[in-house]
């Protein structure tokens, strides 16, 4: 029988197999930041071993860091001492145990998932890892791609390989052309409204069809990395023309004779025509408009055009509570127009949309536009060469001219564990992935949008998408 995309990539790296254990993997590259792996360094030191292959780990600085100040414009100390602390840690980690470290002020610095795929370091058919549930995201390029906790950081570190147990395997096909002023983000958003938040569970999804294959590997990276909110294990696009020509002369990419060969092998990366899912789901691209969350979880999803779904009308009971306690934390009447709601806040950036093409987004919406009096708009890239080419196609001065804030690369607000917080019950439109209670600071309320939506709402100040607003000039 036929194999699929993740069985292939699977098979192709399993060093160990016994009867009713879980396979022991090898991983091609490991990713390392500085909230999930201290204890798996110090586990390593009190265990007397060295980094197994510091030539496969690659760490980055990007949960803890500020965004704008001293610290990332003068190289002065994080002011805040548990980020310090965190960040100077894992600066002490990579030196003693010779592992490649991004810090603040590199070029290479950035969100641990955008600078991957940025140096060529994520490529077709690895197995790829990270202290982090957003590991996901290579999975765009046809990698195995799984979020590990501290103790499996841990195991890699010292042996650069990992226990796995089965995965099912699901296919999620997107028939047909996505209509226009739709986007990755909004796929994916209606994806895990579709299936939920459990929708994924214990599942590798590959992602498929023709509106996947239409996507840039941005918009591919942006649909795989909110696989783990389905509760998948990974996300994955077979390896195509748009694949290669991204990784074409990047910095670890295979080179001259090398690159041919690579090209070659990473063509047979595909679903065979005969294998099977044990789970398939169908969508009609056509059918899919701009998305928003209204609720906690990012599986309460709906178009922009809905309003708050009334929790009453919920026949599962468990959906039903978790919507009226979504409406009470979130602020929200039942049956009030989507389009109606104001928001104080808007944040672009992250792993899931703070690379070039959301920016250059952001910015055809925002040019000649200004943003909203009652919001403040924070515009983060996700790397420091994202940052540079965005102004070096003037993006930053689009997004000042239109009174938002141009920041330094991180993961900012995506997540309160550096200054870019919302306060209690600020309310905002975010290109991030999660909007769970107080997921961007303690009583922020999160709306998960686009980068087309955000800055189209940041214009109107309520949730909006860019055919919402004047023609400028007008
Ligand atoms: C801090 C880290 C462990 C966490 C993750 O695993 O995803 C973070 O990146 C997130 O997005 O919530
Ligand atoms: S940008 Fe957000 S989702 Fe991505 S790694 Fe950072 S905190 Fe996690």
């Amino acid at each position: 029988m036929g194999k699929t995309l993740a069985e292939k990539v699977w098979e192709s790296h399993v060093v160990r197999h016994a009867e009713g254990e879980p396979d022991l993997l090898y991983i091609d590259l490991h990713l390392v930041h500085e909230v999930t792996s201290p204890q798996a360094f110090d586990g390593l030191r009190l265990a007397g071993r060295p980094v197994r292959r510091p030539d496969l780990t690659i760490a980055t600085e990007d949960h803890n860091v500020p965004t704008e100040g001293p610290s990332v414009t003068e190289g002065a100390l994080i002011e805040d001492l548990v980020s310090r602390t965190q960040v100077d840690t894992l600066r002490r980690n990579c030196e003693e145990f010779g592992v490649r470290l991004h810090r603040m002020g590199d070029r290479g610095q950035g969100i641990v998932h955008v600078i991957g795929p940025q140096l060529g370091l994520t490529q077709p058919g690895t197995t790829v890892v990270c202290g982090d549930s957003h590991t996901s995201t290579h999975g765009a390029f046809g990698a195995l791609a799984f979020g590990i906790g501290t103790s499996e950081v841990e195991h890699v570190l010292a042996t650069q390989t990992l226990p796995l147990k089965p995965f099912k395997t699901m296919a999620v096909t997107v028939e047909g052309a996505l209509p226009e002023g739709v986007t990755a983000k909004d796929v994916i958003l209606a994806v895990i409204a579709k299936i939920g938040t459990g929708g994924g569970q214990g599942h590798v999804i590959e992602y498929r069809g023709e509106a996947i294959r239409a996507l840039s590997m941005e918009g591919r990276m942006t649909i795989c990395n909110m696989s783990i909110e389905a509760g998948a294990r990974a996300g994955m696009i077979a390896p195509d023309e748009t694949t290669f020509a991204y990784l074409q002369g990047r910095p670890h990419a295979p080179q001259g004779a090398d690159w041919d060969a690579a090209v070659q092998s990473w063509r047979e990366l595909v679903t065979d025509d005969d294998a099977t899912f044990d789970r398939e789901v169908v969508i009609d691209a056509s059918t899919l408009t701009p998305f928003v969350t209204w609720g906690t979880n990012p599986g309460q999803g709906l178009p922009l055009s809905a309003s708050v779904p009334d929790p009453a009308q919920l026949t599962d009971e468990h959906e039903r509570v978790a919507a009226e306690r979504a409406l009470d934390y979130m602020g929200l009447q039942a049956g009030t127009p989507l389009r109606e709601i104001a928001v104080d806040t808007v944040f672009i950036g992250s792993c899931t949309n703070g690379r070039i093409e959301d920016l250059r987004a952001a910015a055809k919406v925002l040019q000649g536009r200004k943003v909203a009096d009652t919001v403040r708009m924070l515009v983060v890239p996700g790397s420091v060469l994202v940052k540079q080419q965005a102004e070096s196609e003037g993006l930053d001065e689009v997004f000042s001219a239109a009174g938002a804030q141009w920041r330094g690369a991180g993961c900012s607000m995506c997540l309160a564990m550096n200054p870019d917080k919302l306060a209690p019950g600020e309310r905002s439109a975010s290109t991030s992935n999660r909007n769970f209670e107080g997921r961007q600071g303690a009583g922020g309320r999160t709306h998960l949008v686009s980068p087309e939506v955000a800055a189209a709402t940041a214009v109107v100040g309520r949730l909006a998408a860019p055919a919402d607003l004047q023609p400028v000039g007008a």
